[in-house]
């Protein structure tokens, strides 16, 4: 599991290890691992331009005295003060010692750089840059050089993930002590590049994370494998309620997804009947209300069913077992009918249909995801997983302080390649099978938003796929999680 802290939390673990060690060992650690990644970007050292953007915090101070530290080894480093009084003193003073200088003119030397270091905010920077900071971040950006950020990429909200107005980009993120939300969380993540590390040895152990991801040996340790002692009605049987005469192919894609997440047996409810049967004949298939198509494990509701979703819904919320509500099946749904269910309610809208049950505007839940998800399982007292860029997974809650500290879960495998039509179909078929199998709302959605966004890399493999692709695809990932996460835990190339 990688998990993500918040502001407070950090600096809190942040001033406990500092009492047990010598003044400024933490900003040592801290640019010590920056400077060897640093170095590591540029290959040789000697002779390599690098300009540091320096704010008038300790996110400057963690550049200068990294900046300090490839000067001593033959770099020309060159300082960017955004405020020349309130630099961070001992920094400075450590880059100048080592032969480092003070840029006059930024814009020439951001033009000649090799590498430039964003040490204007970090976990300190509040509501976007400020306006003397705006132009630097658009000139590194528009140097060519490589762009390290330091801690975060400045502009960017440390617990939420939000941008607001300009923001550094960075090719790398050297962050320190623990990831932090805005790392792994859309808008922000995007701004981030690839994110390393490095350990300053906080003690986090007991502290409950603020976002959380799972890892190939999570999923792996959640999947259900079939015992000895299987039959089709234990591996669990999921109720599909999907489709209309209009949009058929929903209920086949549905279909699809809970068949290879494992389900015992798939009864399907609805207009699309003929089309799953076509596709999937191990189907079992009913035509009339989901309260008598026979006894099932867990139900999912909604893709393409169109306007008249309202009695099935009904229908299955009434049942003592867990539901999925998608797509369609979200349009008539009042928090009224979910929250005093006993059983399990996993919620999975897209930004314009958490945006919908909200009453918000879509940009609004894409500029703000975390805090979205958490209101919508506040408002419906149900699990909520918001699919998107990077798709959350937020625990069912109210709105007490026990909610707010339980971590939403973060998809860290997910593919631009899965924006394509019906593949939201393809997961919540998969994510019912699993509820069927006994998971929980928040396992369940979560893993199966892994193996889901897994399945798209495959499919995809650089090329277009349809949902369909996705779901075949799916068998793969499968094996990919458990295969190696039994022997060698690891989340995908080129995901945080
Ligand atoms: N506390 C610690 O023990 C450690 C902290 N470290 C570094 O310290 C950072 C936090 O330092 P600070 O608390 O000093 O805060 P920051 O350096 O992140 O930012 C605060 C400074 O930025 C200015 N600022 C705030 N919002 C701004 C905006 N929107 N645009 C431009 N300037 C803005 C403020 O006036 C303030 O001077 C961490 O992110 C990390 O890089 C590391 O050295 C590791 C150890
Ligand atoms: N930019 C993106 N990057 C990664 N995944 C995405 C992106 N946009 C959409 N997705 C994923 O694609 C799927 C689309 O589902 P959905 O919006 O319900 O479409 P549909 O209703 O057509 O099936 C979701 O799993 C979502 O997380
Ligand atoms: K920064």
């Amino acid at each position: 599991m990688r998990a993500a802290y918040g502001v407070e939390t950090v600096r809190t673990a942040e001033r406990e290890l500092m009492a047990r060690l010598p003044e400024g060992a933490l900003m040592q650690r801290a640019a010590a691992g920056l400077a060897a990644v640093c170095a590591g970007l540029l290959g040789r050292v000697y002779g390599s331009r690098v300009v540091l953007l320096v704010g008038s915090g300790d996110n400057g101070g963690d550049a200068l005295y990294a900046g300090a530290r490839l000067a001593r080894r033959g770099a020309g480093v060159a300082a960017v003060l955004l405020d020349a009084g309130r630099a961070h003193r001992g920094g400075l003073a450590a880059l100048r010692a080592a032969g480092g200088s003070v840029a006059g003119d930024a814009t020439a030397a951001l033009a000649r750089a090799d590498l430039v270091v964003d040490g204007i905010t970090g976990i300190g920077g509040r509501g976007g840059l400020r306006d003397a900071a705006v132009p630097l971040a658009r000139a590194a950006r528009e140097s060519g050089a490589v762009v390290v950020a330091v801690d975060l990429p400045s502009g960017t909200e440390a617990d939420s993930g939000e941008v607001r107005g300009e923001c550094v980009r960075a090719d790398v993120t050297v962050t320190f002590g623990t990831y932090k939300p805005g790392l792994l969380v859309d808008p922000a993540r995007e701004y981030a590049g690839a994110v390393r590390l490095i350990e300053l040895g906080l003690d986090l152990g007991a502290v409950e994370a603020d976002v959380e991801a799972l890892q190939h040996a999570d999923v792996a340790a959640l999947l259900p494998a079939p015992g000895a002692g299987s039959d089709k009605y234990r591996r669990g049987v999921v109720g599909v309620v999907a489709g209309s005469k209009r949009y058929p192919g929903a209920a086949v894609l549905a279909v699809a997804g809970a068949l290879r997440g494992g389900a015992g047996a798939v009864r399907y409810v609805g207009h699309g009947a003929d089309a799953v049967i076509a596709r999937f004949p191990e189907a079992l298939v009913h035509a009339g209300p989901p309260s008598e198509a026979g006894r099932v494990q867990a139900w999912v509701i909604g893709p393409g069913l169109g306007e008249d979703a309202g009695g099935a819904l009904g229908d299955v919320l009434a049942s003592d077992v867990p539901v999925l509500v998608d797509a369609d099946g979200l349009r008539p749904l009042e928090p009224e009918m979910v929250r005093g269910r006993d059983a399990p309610t996993l919620l999975t809208p897209h930004a314009g249909e958490a945006a919908a049950l909200l009453g918000v505007s879509r940009e609004e839940v894409e500029a703000g995801r975390l805090v979205a998800v958490r209101e919508l399982a506040a408002l419906y007292g149900a699990t909520v997983l918001l699919k998107g860029s990077t798709t959350l997974v937020a625990p069912a809650g109210g709105t007490g302080a026990g909610f707010a500290a339980r971590p939403v879960r973060v998809n860290p495998t997910g593919t631009p390649w899965l924006a394509t039509a019906g593949s939201g179909d393809v997961l919540s078929g998969l994510a019912g099978a699993l509820l069927a199998a006994g998971l929980g709302a928040m396992d369940a959605g979560s893993a199966a938003a892994y193996l889901h966004g897994l399945a798209g890399r495959l499919a995809a493999g650089g090329a277009p796929v349809g949902a369909m692709d996705v779901a075949d695809a799916l068998p793969g990932a499968w094996r990919g999680v458990v295969g190696r996460g039994r022997t060698a835990p690891g989340t995908p190339s080129g995901t945080v």
